[in-house]
């Protein structure tokens, strides 16, 4: 197993933030990992990478124990924190690459430097101080960073946050590369659209996971129809097929502000657990 978690708590002034958590990754495994703001995602990913120590229970990655074996795992591991400010301002994405690879050890270091950036659309920028770069370059080269070492493992935080559509659409089909040749993927991310299908999804909910499988098998294709009428608000879920005779109730009962948008994951798992 590339990943295992096993009943694991994690806390912070007496709340309990992890609760129980069990988890199994297998090698070359695509994982998004989502939830709603505080349910614990960030935690999660802080524990498998080894920088917070879970109060209870147990982590492994590629059979090392992480509160012991940290140092042996991070070799294997390519982490990029959210909000990490682990770059070198004053210093060109490329010397940013040179000093991490040399933490590392990395031999051809200057070949895959100019890989990366070249992949991550970072050339023209390369020789640029990082203090003059974009929010959106600055999570390439995060993510350059993490990849330097040829991690055997990638573990992300919200790296597709801050980019531009183009920009997610490249970083995913970077990741998806990396994927198909055999880079376990653990993602959390609030953004699904473009994600390969048969990803795995795993759902946190209040410091548990509520929900894990294929991405697939999440239906988003019902649409989520709201509107007013007498001055209420109100929603109404229908499937593609059903839009037009929806829509056609709704203007007979006089509706007003009619809008349509297709259902997001946080809308149908709320359905599902029948919150307001
Ligand atoms: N170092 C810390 N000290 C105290 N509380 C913390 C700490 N880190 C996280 N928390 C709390 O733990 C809870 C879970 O935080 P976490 O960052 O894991 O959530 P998240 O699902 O990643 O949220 P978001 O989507 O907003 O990034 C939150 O209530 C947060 O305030």
């Amino acid at each position: 197993m590339t990943i295992e978690l096993k009943e694991v708590w994690k806390g912070f002034n007496d709340t309990h933030v992890l609760k129980d958590v069990n988890l199994k990754i297998r090698e070359g495994e695509f994982v998004v990992i989502a939830g709603e703001n505080g349910s614990g995602k960030s935690t999660l990913l802080k524990i498998i990478s080894g920088l917070l120590i879970p109060d209870k229970g147990e982590v492994r990655v590629f059979d090392y124990e992480m509160v012991r074996e940290w140092k042996k795992a991070s070799k294997i591991l390519g982490v990029v924190l959210a909000n990490e400010r682990s770059l070198y301002w004053k210093l060109t994405g490329m010397e940013n690459l040179e000093v991490f690879a040399g933490l590392y050890g990395v031999k051809n270091w200057r070949e895959k430097a100019e890989y990366l950036l070249k992949r991550l659309g970072l050339e023209d920028a390369k020789d640029k101080l990082v203090e003059e770069y974009s929010t959106g370059m600055r999570k390439k080269l995060l993510l350059a960073k993490a990849l330097i070492h040829d991690p055997k493992v990638l573990l992300l935080d919200e790296v597709l946050n801050g980019l531009d559509p183009r920009a997610v659409t490249e970083v995913i089909s970077f990741l998806r590369e990396l994927n198909s040749r055999g880079v376990t993927i653990v993602l959390v991310s609030h953004i699904l659209h473009g994600l390969p299908e048969n990803a795995r999804l795993i759902v946190m909910r209040e410091g548990r996971i509520i929900a894990d499988d294929r991405l697939s098998r999440f239906s988003f294709d019902t649409l989520k129809i709201t509107a007013t009428i007498n001055g209420k608000e109100v929603e109404v879920i229908a499937r593609e097929e059903e839009l037009d005779e929806k829509l056609r109730e709704l203007i007979k009962r006089n509706a007003q502000n009619i809008r349509v948008e297709r259902d997001d994951l946080y809308s149908v798992l709320r359905r599902l657990l029948n919150e307001p």
